[in-house]
C-alpha cells in the first residue's frame, strides 16, 4: 500500500480546554478519494487543520509524503492543496493574478499553460480578468479550488466542498475530482452530507466526538452493514405474524397491512418466503424493496456507539 499521508496518535485539546480530537491514527493511500464523514463539531476541520499545519496538535505526528508536517512544514505543505470552507482571498485582485500568486507562494516556477488549464477546468477562464469581489458566490468557490490546485499538489483537501453550492458547481466539482484522481491526485473531503460520501468516495472514515469510529472501503461497508428491507402489502390485514413464519425476520407494520421482511444484502431467500406465503394462503398486492443507504448505516453506527 502506497501511503501518502500518515496521521499517528494525533489529538487536540484547544486552549479553552475543549477536547476536539482523541488520538487519531489514519493512513491515506495514494490516488484514493477518502471521505471523512461526521456531524457538526465532530473534529473534521481540526484534523484537516492539523494535517495542513495550521493548528498544532497536542500529541502525535503527521507525515506527508515522508515529510514531518511540523519539523518540515514547507515540504509537507507544498504537497497539499487546501480548499477551505471560508473565503480566503483578496477581493480586489483578479482571478488570474490570485491563482498565479498562490502558485508563487509555494515556490513553484510560473507555468501559464497549467494555470490556464486549471481555470478552464473550473469554467473560470472567461472570468480571469474579473476582480474576485465581482464574482458570484459559486464563482468565488471555484477560485478557492483553482487556488488550491495552483501549485500542483499531490493531495487535495476539500473541507465541506458543497455547502452553499449550486447543482452546476457541484457537478463540475465532482467531474474535476474524478479527473484529478485519474491523474494520480489523492483527494480527501470532509462532509456531513452522506450522499456526498456515497457518491464520491472510495473509502469512508466516520468521525464522531473527536474519535474515528470506523474506516472502511465504501463498497465493503455498504455490503457488511447495509440491510435490505422488503415491504409486502397484504390483501387482508393480519393481527399477528403467523407462527409458520417464526424464524423469518418479519414484522407487521401499518396496522397489520404490511409485512416487512429485513435481510442482509443477499436476497436468495425472497422466493422462498413468497412461496411460503402462497402455501399459507396469504395474498399480497404489492412488493417494495429498499436498500439501506450510507445514511442509514451512519445513523446506526453513531446510535450504536452512543448506546454503548
Ligand atoms: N479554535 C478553537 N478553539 C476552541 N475550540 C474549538 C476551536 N475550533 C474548534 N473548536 C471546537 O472543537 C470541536 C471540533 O470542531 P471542528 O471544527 O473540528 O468540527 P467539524 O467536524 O469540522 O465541525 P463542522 O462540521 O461544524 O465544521 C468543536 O467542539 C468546536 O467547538
Amino acid at each position: 500500500m502506497d501511503v501518502v499521508l500518515s496521521v499517528a496518535g494525533v489529538s487536540k485539546v484547544y486552549a479553552s480546554g475543549q477536547r476536539a480530537l482523541e488520538p487519531v491514527n489514519l493512513d491515506i493511500r495514494r490516488g484514493e478519494i477518502f471521505a471523512l464523514l461526521g456531524p457538526n463539531g465532530a473534529g473534521k476541520t481540526t484534523l484537516i487543520s492539523i494535517i495542513c499545519g495550521i493548528v498544532t496538535p497536542s500529541t502525535g505526528t503527521v507525515t506527508v509524503l515522508g515529510h514531518d508536517a511540523q519539523r518540515d512544514f514547507r515540504s509537507a505543505r507544498r504537497a497539499i492543496g487546501l480548499v477551505p470552507q471560508e473565503l480566503s482571498v483578496d477581493m480586489f485582485e483578479t482571478v488570474l493574478a490570485t491563482v498565479k500568486f498562490s502558485r508563487r507562494l509555494f515556490g513553484r516556477a510560473p507555468d501559464n499553460a497549467y494555470v490556464e488549464q486549471v481555470l478552464r477546468d473550473l469554467s473560470l477562464w472567461d472570468k480571469r480578468d474579473a476582480k474576485i469581489r465581482e464574482l458570484s458566490g459559486g464563482m468565488k468557490r471555484r477560485v478557492l479550488i483553482a487556488k488550491a490546485l495552483s501549485h500542483e499538489p499531490d493531495i487535495l483537501f476539500l473541507d465541506e466542498p458543497t455547502v452553499g453550492v449550486d447543482v452546476a458547481l457541484r457537478r463540475d466539482m465532482w467531474k474535476l475530482v474524478h479527473r484529478l484522481r485519474a491523474k494520480g491526485t489523492t483527494i480527501i473531503l470532509t462532509t456531513h452530507y452522506i450522499e456526498e460520501a456515497e457518491e464520491m468516495a472510495d473509502r469512508v472514515g466516520v468521525i464522531d466526538k473527536g474519535r474515528i469510529i470506523l474506516v472502511e472501503d465504501k463498497a465493503a461497508l455498504m455490503k457488511k452493514l447495509g440491510k435490505r428491507r422488503m415491504a409486502i402489502t397484504l390483501q387482508t390485514p393480519m393481527a399477528a405474524v403467523p407462527s409458520a413464519l417464526e424464524g423469518w425476520s418479519v414484522a407487521l407494520d401499518d396496522e397489520g397491512k404490511t409485512l416487512v421482511y429485513t435481510f442482509d444484502s443477499e436476497n436468495e431467500h425472497i422466493p422462498i418466503l413468497l412461496a411460503k406465503l402462497g402455501e399459507l394462503g396469504i395474498g399480497y398486492s404489492d412488493l417494495e424493496t429498499h436498500k439501506s443507504s450510507l445514511e442509514d448505516i451512519f445513523v446506526d453506527l453513531v446510535e450504536r456507539k452512543d448506546a454503548a
